[in-house]
Order: structure tokens, then C-alpha cells, then sequence
């Protein structure tokens, strides 16, 4: 696409300096949301989900239970589905709708129990490393699934009931483990998934699939076991809300010295993200209904974070985090362990004014897979440097808001392209933002 034609695409004008004060409701959690829907598909009964947030992924993930033959209800105003599938029509998932995300994945384990088959295409999603989903298939072989890969589809079959295995996980992948787990809620025995991943999007697809009568337990040493069951029922489930959303909000109020509260801010599930701030001087109040972020203070000192799997600082926060720190006095250093190659969007910010390096090397303690290899995986900022307005192509979700951050605080006005990939994951950010008192305007 040319240059031209792109600036016909749709574009936010953000425009910075603006303090955003005020309260906003987080919305349910974009990484949660989808796989609920997809685990409703295990019951012929009716799932209803709460707080689910209005966004590009879950009209997809809508989309492709409709293709299935689910009758799915959503109530955009009141923010609730329900859905009831009472067959499976189909078992193909076709590219226009599976190869966009990576969420058709998880209808393995579903489709194979509901009709002992099912296609899939290869998964998309954002390009932030390689993201095989070896694990994912691996796992269910070892349940009895027959898969096999051919001219861009899975092609899986499940001659017999899908049966418990122990599976142990080379990494604590989060989608991996919750296929596995929505999968071994209905097979045959025991499964145990060894070095599973227990973020709290997981924990609260567990507490969906108990609702429906499945029996999974917790146990030390990241070990989940999961007793199958003949069947599960209908359940209803209020989602948590969307600490990504929290952390990005929260961040634009520290980059714009505003003052915000966050209803539904959970502590809970923001601890590591909290513990950094307090490093960083930053004021926050908790209370029992949301967060108050306070961006008062002096410029913060630069720290040294990495990414890690939960109870960790999440990769998804890097990204608005790197933007902060081009605002902290001194330099700061960030070892991304999770994904490779998450790192590429910070050229545009080098091209605002910050100060950028990028590192093959592992600066950090956290043990990596990434170690001795090429990937640019750690980063280095120095600040604090005035940020000015330029435009912005926006590579994949979290960059594309550090993005939006970005523009928020820099001198100027910038025009932000690519907004799809936000609008597949936040809930109205622009209007979110415009309530809050930031310069930024959709543009159709
Ligand atoms: C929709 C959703 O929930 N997305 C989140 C989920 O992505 P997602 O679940 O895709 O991420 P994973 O936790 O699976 O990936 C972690 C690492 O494991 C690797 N891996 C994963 C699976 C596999 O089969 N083989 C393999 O090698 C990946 O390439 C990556 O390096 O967790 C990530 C890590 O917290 C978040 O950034 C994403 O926002
Ligand atoms: C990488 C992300 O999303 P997905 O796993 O859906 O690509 C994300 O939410 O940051």
C-alpha cells in the first residue's frame, strides 16, 4: 500500500500534552473473553458471560462459533453473551476466519470431543517472534488426537475419546495450557500438564470451566490435574477486567502528569506492575472498587525490568513501559524473556526523540531460551528526552498503544496508522482517552 492510499485508511490524530484526568470502567479482559466463548462449546447447553469487553477479537471469535452452528446472543450495550450450541454443523474453520488470530487453536479439543473432527488453518496473530504452537499439538497427540498438517491446515481426528496423559510443558505457555486444560476437562482420566502457566486470565477460565462442572486443581510446582468428566453443563461467568487496558491507562496518566481512577482495577492481578512503580516514586491508592493513579511526582529514576511468565512482569506491559521510561532520568535496561522479537516497534520512538538501544545479549538475571542467540531481546533506554509528534505504523496490538502513549505525550500531532490492530484488542481506547481529556480523534 502506498503511502497515499494508507492515509485514506482509518487513523487517530493524537495530539500530546494534554493531562487526562477523571475515572474510567476497565473493560473485561481481552485475553480472556475468547477462549470462555471457545470453552462454551464443550456443553450443548447455554454459557452466558458478563463484563465481556466489545472488540475485534470476540466478534471474530463470535464469527467462528457461528460457523460451527452456535446461536450466540450479544448485548453490545449491556456488555453480556450467551451462547448455545446445541450441534456442530461444521468442523472446518476457514482462513477468513481462523487465520486472523491465533484463537482457532483452541477449537481442537472442542470440536474433536463434540464431533471427533475438526480443520483448522495455521494460526495468525500478532508477528512478534516465530510463535509455534508445537506445544498445543504435541499435547493433544498425547491425547489420543491424530493430526496432521497439510496445505496450510491442521487436519485433526479423534478415532476414539480423547484420554488424560501427563504432559510436560517445555515453557509455561498460557494458551497452550488452557487448550490442554479445556481439552482434559472432558477426556478420559486424568491429565496432568506439567510447568503450566497459572496467569490470572487462566485462573479465570478455571473458575468458568467449575461453573461447568469440570474438576481442575492447582497444585505446587506448577502442576495443574484435571479429572475428566462424562459431561459439562451451562454455566454463567462475570469476566475479570483487563489489566493490559489498566496498565496502559494507568501509564498515560504518569506520561501526561494527569490524575485517573480506574474502576475494576484489580490489585490482584497487577502486583508485579505496581512493585515497579513504587520503585519507579510513582503514587497509586488502592481501593475496593478500583486504583487511582497520581502522576504528581518528580521525574522517576530509571530501573532494570524484565518479562517473565506470571507471577512476573508481563511482556504485554514492556511496551508501555519502554515509553515511560524515555521519560525517567537515567538509563534504564529491559530484558524481554517471553517473545524475540518484541522489540521492533522501538524504531518509531527512536524517530520521537527517545533514546533507544537494542541488545542481543541477555541483560538480566532471568534465565532465557533466548540466551546466545541473535534476537535483539534486550533493550536499553536513556532519558529523559522530549518525545515530538511524527506518523506512526503501527506493527502489532501492545506497540501500537505504546504508540498511542507515546503520542500523548510528545509535542505536536501524530497520526497513527494500522488502528485495526487495536481495535482488536482495546474496548473504544480513543473514547476511553477523549473521556479523560486526550487530543485524539478517530479519522474514516
Ligand atoms: C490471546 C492471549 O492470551 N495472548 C497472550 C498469550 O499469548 P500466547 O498464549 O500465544 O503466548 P504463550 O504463552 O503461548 O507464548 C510464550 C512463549 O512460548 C512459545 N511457544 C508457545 C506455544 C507453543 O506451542 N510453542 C512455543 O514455543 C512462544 O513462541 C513464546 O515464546 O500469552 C502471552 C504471554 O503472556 C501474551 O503476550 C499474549 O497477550
Ligand atoms: C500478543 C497479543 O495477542 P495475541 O496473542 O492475541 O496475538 C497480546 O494481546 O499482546
Amino acid at each position: 500500500m502506498s503511502e497515499k492510499q494508507a492515509s485514506l485508511s482509518p487513523h487517530y490524530l493524537v495530539t500530546g500534552g494534554q493531562p487526562l484526568h477523571g475515572e474510567v470502567t476497565l473493560s473485561g479482559a481481552k485475553n480472556a473473553v475468547t477462549k470462555m466463548v471457545i470453552a462454551s462449546l464443550l456443553t450443548s447447553d447455554t454459557c452466558t458471560l458478563r463484563n465481556i469487553p466489545i472488540l475485534g477479537d470476540l466478534e471474530l471469535t463470535v464469527k467462528l462459533c457461528q460457523e460451527f452452528g452456535s446461536q450466540v446472543e450479544l448485548d453490545r450495550e449491556k456488555h453480556t453473551l450467551s451462547i448455545k450450541t446445541t450441534d456442530i454443523k461444521d468442523y472446518h474453520v476457514s482462513t477468513t476466519v481462523g487465520g486472523l488470530n491465533r484463537i482457532c487453536v483452541m477449537t481442537i479439543g472442542p470440536l474433536l470431543h463434540r464431533c471427533g473432527e475438526a480443520v483448522i488453518p495455521m494460526p495468525g496473530g500478532d508477528r512478534i517472534g516465530p510463535r509455534p504452537i508445537n506445544f498445543h499439538i504435541q499435547g493433544l497427540q498425547q491425547m489420543g488426537a491424530h493430526i496432521i498438517e497439510k496445505d496450510g491446515y491442521y487436519h485433526c481426528r479423534a478415532p476414539e475419546r480423547l484420554h488424560g496423559a501427563t504432559i510436560s510443558l517445555p515453557f509455561p505457555s498460557v494458551m497452550a495450557t488452557e487448550n490442554l486444560l479445556i481439552t482434559a476437562s472432558l477426556a478420559k482420566g486424568v491429565t496432568i500438564i506439567e510447568n503450566a502457566a497459572n496467569e490470572p486470565e487462566i485462573v479465570d477460565l478455571v473458575k468458568m470451566l467449575q461453573k461447568m462442572g469440570a474438576i481442575i486443581e492447582f497444585k505446587v510446582d506448577r502442576r495443574i490435574v484435571i479429572e475428566g468428566v462424562e459431561s459439562l453443563h451451562g454455566a454463567s461467568h462475570t469476566l475479570l477486567s483487563d489489566r493490559n487496558e489498566a496498565v496502559s491507562l494507568a501509564i498515560a496518566t504518569y506520561l501526561t502528569r494527569g490524575d485517573v481512577y480506574l474502576r475494576h482495577a484489580q490489585q490482584d492481578t497487577l502486583l508485579s506492575f505496581l512493585n515497579t512503580l513504587l520503585k519507579m516514586h510513582l503514587r497509586f491508592e488502592v481501593d475496593d472498587e478500583g486504583i487511582r493513579f497520581i502522576g504528581d511526582s518528580n521525574v522517576s529514576p530509571a530501573i532494570s525490568l524484565e518479562t517473565d511468565v506470571h507471577p512476573g512482569f508481563m511482556t504485554d506491559w514492556q511496551q508501555p513501559f519502554t515509553v515511560l521510561l524515555t521519560q525517567s532520568e537515567g538509563m534504564s535496561v529491559i530484558h524481554e524473556t517471553i517473545y524475540e522479537d518484541r522489540f521492533g516497534y522501538t524504531s518509531a520512538l527512536t524517530r520521537m526523540g527517545a533514546h533507544v538501544g537494542l541488545y542481543p545479549k541477555c541483560l538480566g538475571e532471568v534465565p532465557c531460551r533466548f540466551r546466545e542467540q541473535q534476537h535483539m531481546h534486550s533493550c536499553v533506554v536513556s532519558g529523559p528526552t522530549p518525545l515530538v509528534a511524527t506518523r506512526l505504523d503501527i506493527p502489532d496490538i501492545r506497540a501500537g498503544c505504546s504508540y498511542i502513549l507515546a503520542a500523548l505525550c510528545a509535542e505536536g500531532t501524530s497520526e497513527v496508522y494500522g488502528i485495526e490492530h487495536i481495535e482488536r484488542g482495546y474496548e473504544h481506547l480513543d473514547v476511553k482517552l477523549r473521556s479523560l481529556g486526550a487530543y485524539i480523534e478517530k479519522v474514516s
